[in-house]
């Protein structure tokens, strides 16, 4: 690579890059500030210096004197200088403050559209990318990488000001500020080099990191807020937590080593140069061979010259924090939106007409040993309700995926109308699909934005919104929120309600419908009455057939009530249909479904008799 594409490619080059492409005028503030940075303590030494200078003058002729003038003149320039130098702190807070926050805006904004650009979502079940997310959002250190661009402008206005002292003390003997610069190039880049080893190795340290991180959101979450407290789990949160934390930093150990051996043997080589410039500025004092000012002045300035080379916290964050930036860049690289089938695709509008059909359908999980799916067919028909049975385990859910191309067959394929899926534009097919999924999202939203799913917004037809909910046997609890449609589903915020499990179901259900009344051309519910109380399910049951009039819909239920109503019924086993028909065609049959019907509907038999 040439240099300049390397200096293009580094990741310093693309943080500054993305802050100038963000917010040129911020980035503009803080080169202002880092120049300031680079000169200021500068010019204050040498005021300093010769302010002092001016002192025998004055000491001679008095302060009435001209060099009276001279030495308050000088004292007026260093203390505006040293004045300019304090805003140095709070310029410095303000600026990092407003770069971090848009640095982190820009950095949060492309994760989000970069993790949610595949239409599928396998990507969210990949090692590899959960790794390199967790790197991007800085949890794998505790730096985050927000903070890399304002580090990275103080780190340039350090070496800025350290470079300048050099310069100075070189006016006094050239070889003195020259062999200061050149002796911390050279004692910085190794230094550099095992720091950055440090920390690659400590970022292959993912898994177990990512572990650590694990326990920290179940204990300050409240998914697991209850067993936590319930099974007294706090304890072994502590204990994985530390564990976790110690088998990530063991392997960076050797490295460790090495820096600290190599910072002993450095600290010996700038020892050195530096009591070379004390004796060589002790001598030239002893001999009077340099004026007291510009003594002062290079006195001062030698500790500034630091600057140019010593290694600091600061820069073992920043290199922390760059090393993050690649994995953000890979992850919007790597994470491509689908591509449109040729000629745009087919036209998703009013489909399925006649059918949807699975064809030889097989699917493995990544890693997995065997096919969840092996081989099925299955045909949905238009306009009507077909339920899938199976034991836990069977597929169901995974059959799901793949209906709406969240997930790809690994053989066989999925034919709409005689079309397969993959002509179709995948987004276009996955808003035709209206799904309640076994595990659906409760949004801390309003009750409204949890239904509509930023089909309407704001703007959702209240009419529409309340034909649904009957439906959905959501009306109730809606008019029983304090503020109706507007509370926030959610106990978090301010004037928001939770909702129990069976309510949190009714509004996902009306989430389902309001997207079927909004074009969507299949309806798909994963066990939607698993959480509805007796009398709740009989009334969903009650309105089955109205809720999925002419949609193709497909349920998924364990409790034969729901499954009964759909116009076929289908059993999963060994990941094929083996059995298709209506509830009574199956049960003349006497096989599996039959064996489960009755079964079910004995102990329904046994609990009543009791
Ligand atoms: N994300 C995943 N990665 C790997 N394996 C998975 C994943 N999801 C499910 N499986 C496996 O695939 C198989 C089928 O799971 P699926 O959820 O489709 O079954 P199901 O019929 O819906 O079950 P249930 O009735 O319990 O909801 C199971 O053996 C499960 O362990």
């Amino acid at each position: 690579m040439r240099p300049l594409e390397a200096l293009r490619a580094s990741p310093r080059h693309r943080v500054l890059k993305t802050l100038a492409a963000d917010s040129p005028g911020l980035l503009a503030g803080a080169l202002v500030f880092m120049i300031a940075e680079g000169l200021v303590p500068n010019l204050v030494l040498i005021a300093m210096g010769r302010t002092v200078g001016a002192i025998p003058g004055v000491v001679r002729s008095g302060l009435g004197s001209h060099d009276g003038h001279v030495l308050l003149t000088r004292l007026v320039v260093a203390g505006v200088l040293y004045a300019l130098s304090l805003l140095r702190g709070p310029a410095e807070d303000v600026l990092t403050a407003m770069v971090r926050a848009k640095m982190s805006a820009v950095q949060q904004r492309r994760l989000i559209e970069a993790v949610s650009a595949p239409a599928g979502i396998a990507h969210l079940e990949d090692p590899a990318v959960l790794d390199r997310l967790a790197s991007a959002q800085g949890e794998l250190s505790a730096y985050e990488p927000a903070g890399a661009a304002m580090t990275l402008i103080g780190q340039l206005g350090d070496r800025l000001s350290g470079a300048l002292a050099c310069l100075v003390l070189a006016g006094f003997r050239w070889w003195l500020g020259l062999g200061l610069f050149v002796m911390w190039l050279l004692v910085r880049r190794p230094l550099r080099a095992l720091v950055r080893a440090r920390i690659a190795t400590f970022r292959k340290a993912t898994e177990p990191l990512r572990r650590s991180w694990y326990y920290l959101h179940l204990a300050f979450g409240t998914t697991a807020a209850k067993e936590v407290r319930v099974f007294g789990l706090g304890r072994w949160l502590v204990a994985g937590y530390g564990d976790r934390n110690t088998e990530a930093m063991r392997p960076a150990e050797k490295e460790i080593r090495r820096l600290n051996r190599w910072i002993a043997l450095s600290t010996v080589a700038v020892l050195a140069g530096y009591g070379t410039a004390a004796v060589t500025l002790g001598t030239a004092a002893y001999r009077h061979a340099i004026p007291l000012g510009t003594l002062v002045t290079m006195l001062t300035m030698l500790p500034s010259t630091l600057q140019v080379g010593g290694l600091t916290a600061a820069d073992i964050a920043l290199e922390t924090m760059l090393s993050s930036v690649p994995d953000l860049d890979s992850l919007t690289a790597d994470l491509r939106p689908p591509p449109l089938p040729a000629g745009g695709g087919r036209p998703v509008a009013g489909t399925p007409r006649r059918e949807i059909r699975f064809e030889g359908v097989s699917f493995r999980y990544p890693g997995a040993d065997h096919d969840v799916l092996g081989g099925l067919d299955l045909v949905l028909e238009a306009g009507r309700s077909t339920a899938i049975v199976g034991v836990n385990g069977a597929g169901k859910s995974t059959l799901i995926t793949l209906l709406a191309g969240l997930r790809t067959p690994t053989e066989g394929r999925v034919l709409v109308d005689g079309v397969p899926l993959e002509e179709f534009p995948v987004r276009d097919w996955q808003r035709n699909v209206a799904a309640v999924f076994q595990d659906f999202t409760r949004l801390p939203l309003t009750a409204r934005e949890n239904v509509t799913m930023g089909l309407d917004g704001e703007s959702a037809d209240t009419e529409v919104l309340e034909a649904v909910a009957r439906r959905a046997g959501a009306a109730g609890l809606v008019a029983d929120l304090p503020d109706g449609w507007d509370t926030v589903l959610s106990a978090q915020y301010d004037g928001g309600r939770d909702l129990s499990g069976g309510q949190w179901q009714r509004i996902a259900l009306a989430r389902a419908l309001y997207a079927v009344e909004r074009g969507a051309g299949v309806l798909v519910l994963d066990e939607p009455t698993a959480q509805l109380d007796v009398r709740a399910e009989a009334r969903f049951y009650d309105r089955f057939l109205t809720i999925t009039e002419g949609v193709t819909s497909l349920i998924i239920s364990h409790r034969f009530s729901t499954v009964r109503k759909a116009d076929r019924i289908a059993v999963l086993d060994g990941g094929r249909i083996t059995e298709l028909g209506s509830h009574d065609e199956l049960l003349r049959a006497g096989g599996a479904y039959a064996e489960m019907f009755t079964v079910q509907a004995a102990r329904f038999a046994q609990e009543a008799r009791r």
